[in-house]
């Protein structure tokens, strides 16, 4: 039995795996949809939904609200209500639910508070609830304590956000605005922004919905108000969370397939075929799902992580185990998601012996000697990713807080170990 509160060794991968592994659901499909079907006009089913800390903090933070959410079984039940209580919602580390909700909560007749973890206090939310007071709600803070009340409608209409920070400042005011009377006509003006697959998640839930979505002119969006139709979604896998499971191939020189990749996904983690290729994997779509076979010598990468940053971490690992050097591009906003991940990933790795330099928006990464030590994760799902990634790779690696995986994975290390210890 593992002791939560010491560093768990990561399993050593000696010869190459074989395995086919089913994977959870995703977080954001699943935190998508169930927003989606509180504010739709009837109840509908989440059919495989993610089981996890952040797709439990939205549940919660919904019933909160006057949902009712029924996850006793895989298919969780979702039955809106008069959202007309003085509500409180924890955020936990979930950047979906501190985004996503206060929109939602907007439409409440009541006052409805939110805190987080301690490290979530200081992730970027300021943009989202400027945009809500520019589109009529009252809201007192800035940060992590704030507090949304709701007279139980919003005027809506056009607000200005600066996106370049995240994807999720789009999403959120786009998921509830088909509620607000006037709609919302959200326009972005700022550097680029991230994470471009993920606000073609949520346009893409939104239509299947029925509610109309424009998106024609670049850095604009337009949601038509009307009702929100209530439909049952069927959660895919999360291919984000396939990375660890892909690089272990990778690493391993074997194979690992993944059942059920969608054929067609907004997912932003499909962009792992593209890269994994890249560096020297085989990759294909087989009937079963999305095999990779590792190469004999894992080979550097050259890549814009801009739109697909929550891969940042396990691509980093890889490279750290490649033959050729590495420049990981585009991802200055990641330092703004669970932990700064440009910061966390050159200690962790360079601790580790990597040949790693920090820049403004990406990382370097020249090949080196690993060795073992304490990877540390910063409470940050994504860094257990990558410590495990290595620690496959390279003798006496130790993952402190294993247990962070719960944000979007129901006992990863016990799933990682049945996988690869003989
Ligand atoms: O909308 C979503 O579900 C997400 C959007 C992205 O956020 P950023 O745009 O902040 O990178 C992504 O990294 C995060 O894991 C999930
Ligand atoms: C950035 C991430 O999460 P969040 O939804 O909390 O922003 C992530 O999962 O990589």
């Amino acid at each position: 039995m593992t002791n939560p509160l010491e560093p768990w060794p990561a399993p050593r991968v000696t010869q190459p795996v074989d395995v086919v592994v089913t994977l959870p659901g995703s977080k954001s499909i699943t935190n998508r949809a169930l927003i989606l079907a509180a504010v739709a006009d009837g109840p509908s089913v989440v059919r495989r939904a993610l089981r996890s800390r952040d797709t439990s903090l939205m549940a919660a933070a919904l019933t909160s609200l006057g949902s009712t959410v029924d996850t006793s079984g895989e298919d969780w039940l979702v039955t809106p209500g008069v959202f007309d209580r003085d509500a409180v919602v924890d955020c936990g580390l979930a950047g979906t639910v501190m985004r996503f909700v206060p929109p939602v909560a907007a439409l409440a007749r009541g006052s409805v508070s939110f805190d987080g973890d301690e490290h979530m206090r200081q992730r970027p939310i300021g943009q989202v609830l400027n945009a809500l007071r520019d589109l009529g709600v009252s809201i007192d803070g800035d940060t992590l304590p704030f507090y949304v009340h709701g007279t139980g409608s919003v005027p809506g209409g056009v607000v200005v956000v600066d996106a370049s920070g995240s994807s999720q400042f789009i999403s959120a005011l786009l998921l509830a605005g088909a509620r607000y009377d006037a709609g919302v006509d959200v326009r972005h003006d700022g550097k680029p922004v991230p994470s471009l697959p993920h606000i073609e998640m949520t346009i893409a839930m939104l239509r299947e919905h029925g509610v109309e979505v424009d998106d024609g002119d670049a850095n604009r969006w337009r949601v038509a108000p009307g009702p929100i139709k209530a439909i049952d979604h069927v959660i895919e896998p999360d291919l984000s969370n396939a990375a660890p499971f892909l690089a272990l191939a990778a690493v391993s020189g074997g194979s690992v397939t993944v059942r059920d990749w969608p054929h067609a996904t907004t997912q932003a983690g499909d962009a792992l075929r593209g890269i994994l290729t890249e560096m020297g994997c085989t990759v294909e779509l087989v009937d079963e799902g999305l095999r990779v076979t590792g190469p004999g010598s894992l080979h550097g990468i050259d890549v814009d992580l801009h739109d697909v940053g929550e891969l940042t971490p396990a691509i980093a690992a890889l490279c750290a185990l490649a033959d050729s050097p590495s420049h990981l591009r585009g991802i200055g906003h990641i330092r703004g998601h669970e932990t700064d991940r440009l910061a966390a990933l050159a200690a962790e790795l360079g601790a580790l012996g990597a040949d790693v330099t920090e820049h403004a928006d990406g990382l370097s990464l020249r090949p080196a000697p690993l060795h073992g030590g304490v990877f540390h994760t910063y409470a940050d799902h994504r860094m257990a990713h990558a410590g495990v990634i290595v620690g496959a790779a390279v003798d006496g690696v130790l993952v402190e807080n294993i247990a962070t995986t719960g944000k979007t994975f129901p006992d990863f290390a016990g799933f990682w170990s049945g996988l690869v210890v003989p």
